[in-house]
């Protein structure tokens, strides 16, 4: 018996032309191209290029939709002689089969994710990994020379692995197969070989799901040539992959997408959706929110960069949330404001940071005021000395280490003391804050990073600050040209941050004349500090800012080696 490739069904060897040629149906879960070319062709005998994929539910492209039932109808994006033979040759194998992810002109488009509707259909309509798939990217050179080696897609969420697999789909010649669960598609595979000649490439999305045991069963058949396979994860393949499968495969990484990246992507989906309005406003009602001759109807400019940037890299997020955005609005233009909003309210992203943001942005708030006032007023002695904390690190910062020590000391002689009695030791410590020395460099730095990072914090980190445990990371380049400090005598030069990095404001903060070094009013006048402990009053924690030049104090060669 072999399971049939048309049907799936297990016939007997003997028969299986006989039943190709009469008797199978294609299976409902076959998307585009099922092995079926025509109902008089022998397999054996077909020119034409099959593809299976297994449908899954995002499977949708609107350019196959709105011409899937006539090969004429499709204009071959491709400029390249060579995509253009195989788009069409791909088309005129899909294009007379059944087909129930494909989608008739009537079918209204808004249930399918945008990100599916949009997503690119060849090379030309894929953005960013230009080394791997630009113009002359040499893994679309293997692609378009039917060449396709097994492989491993390493890439973060939404860069486009798994785009670029069913483009891979639609240019190769072999079988293609996609599935995210165990089956017995490697088995299929091999019957395809054998009836038909002709090598399967079978997808893995999330490989690493996938156990060492279970990635065990593919060697054979990666091994036999029957089989070419490609993985896509989002997880470092040194720790996910069985080394034995990793060596039969090339690692391809592609890397996050740069906000430009992001924007285009957006862009083209937004003009993908006037075109759809106007195509649906043709022939019914049009619910969606854009259309080419409302005016009002515009992504800002501004609101697709915060889009991009929000979205950090990942395409599908910024799909999604402009699809939110635009199907929110009753109003007609989508603002930076709406962008927000939609980041805010919505769930998809819940980048584990979001209330980690918050906890520091309330922190960094905080107000010393009225110590007095708060304790009389009943406030929770813990409360003041967290507030304590802060204020040590962010008001007294670098000109006293020990204020910090003494803050968190003070917090827990309130928790072994508690009230009253803890007053005294929160008078102690306010008292020492008020006097000491101030700095706000580091507290001003960082808040320098996090403003460069709110426009641009999406920058990869370099090569030679990246930790290489594995061969296929030093491959790549990993921990590459890094010198390790303590080998050196002197000062050592080399590049700490991402190249693409705006770094002008960071080593501003360092010069030397923009050091913030202050002295508590004691050292110009006289300080005036009363914690009255019966009679709390406010307590003023007003200090003059003057410079106070360049300390002795030592920093890091990481920012100043740099310049
Ligand atoms: N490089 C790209 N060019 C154009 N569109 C893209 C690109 N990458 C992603 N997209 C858009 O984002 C959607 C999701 O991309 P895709 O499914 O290929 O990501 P992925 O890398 O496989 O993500 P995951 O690891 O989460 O499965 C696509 O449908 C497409 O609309």
């Amino acid at each position: 018996m072999v399971s049939c490739p048309v049907c799936n069904q297990q016939v007997d060897i003997s028969i299986i032309n006989e039943h190709m040629d009469n008797k199978c149906t294609p299976p409902a879960n076959i998307g585009i191209g099922n092995h079926k070319s025509s109902k008089n062709t022998s397999p054996n005998k077909s020119p034409l290029k099959k593809i299976v994929i297994t449908a899954k539910n995002d499977f949708f492209t609107p350019k196959l939709e709105t011409s899937s039932n006539t090969s004429q109808s499709i204009q071959s994006p491709f400029p390249d002689k060579r995509e253009k033979r195989f788009f069409e040759r791909s088309i005129s194998s899909s294009s007379n089969r059944p087909n129930k992810q494909i989608k008739t002109s009537n079918t209204k488009v808004d249930t399918v994710p945008l990100a599916a509707r949009v997503r690119p259909n060849g090379f030309e309509e894929f953005i960013g990994q230009k080394e791997l798939v630009g113009i002359n990217g040499w893994l679309k050179e293997l692609i378009l020379r039917d060449k396709v080696p097994s492989m491993i897609m390493w890439g973060p969420s939404g860069v486009g692995k798994t785009t670029l697999a069913r483009i891979i789909a639609k240019l190769t010649r072999s079988f293609f197969k996609e599935f995210s669960g165990i089956t017995h598609a490697f088995d299929e595979a091999k019957n395809e070989q054998k009836l038909t000649g002709k090598r399967t490439i079978i997808f893995l999305d999330e490989i690493h799901r996938f156990n060492k045991a279970q990635q065990d069963l593919f060697l054979p058949y990666v091994e036999s040539g029957g089989v070419t396979l490609i993985g896509a994860t989002t997880e470092n393949p040194s720790f996910k992959i069985n080394s034995s499968l990793l060596s039969r495969c090339k690692v391809f990484t592609l890397n996050k997408l740069t906000t430009d990246e992001v924007k285009s992507i957006l862009k083209r989906a937004i003009d993908e959706i006037r075109k759809q309005n106007i195509q649906n406003s043709q022939s019914e009602e049009s619910n969606t929110t854009l259309s080419e001759n409302d005016d009002d109807n515009k992504v800002d400019e501004d609101a697709l960069q915060c889009l991009a940037v929000m979205s950090d890299g990942d395409a599908r997020i910024a799909l999604n949330a402009l699809e939110i955005a635009l199907n929110m609005k009753s109003k007609k233009r989508i603002t930076k404001d709406d962008i927000k909003n939609v980041f805010q309210k919505s769930p998809l992203y819940d980048k584990d940071g979001e209330e980690h943001y918050n906890i520091i942005s309330a922190l960094h708030k905080t107000s010393l005021y009225w110590l007095g006032r708060m304790l009389t007023g009943g406030e929770d002695p813990l409360y003041v000395a967290r507030r304590l904390i802060v204020f040590a690190s962010e008001d007294v910062g670098l000109a006293d280490n020990s204020a910090l020590p003494l803050a968190i000391a003070t917090y827990q002689a309130c928790q072994f003391i508690g009230m009253p009695e803890c007053e005294i030791n929160l008078a102690h410590c306010v008292t020492y804050l008020a006097e000491a020395k101030k700095s706000v460099r580091s507290y001003k730095a960082y808040g320098l990073v996090k403003e460069t990072i709110n426009e641009e914090y999406n920058h990869p980190v370099p090569h030679q600050l990246r930790n290489a445990p594995t061969k296929l990371m030093k491959k790549l380049g990993y921990g590459a040209g890094y010198k390790y400090n303590p080998d050196y005598k002197g000062s050592v030069h080399q590049e700490y941050l991402p190249k693409e990095l705006n770094r002008k404001v960071f080593l501003d903060v360092f010069k030397p004349e923009k050091r913030d070094y202050v002295r508590p009013k004691e050292q110009n006048a006289e300080v005036e500090i009363k914690v009255e402990m019966e009679n709390y009053k406010e307590i003023d924690f007003n200090y003059p800012f003057d410079e106070f030049g360049e300390s002795s104090g030592t920093h890091n060669y990481d920012i100043t080696d740099n310049q």
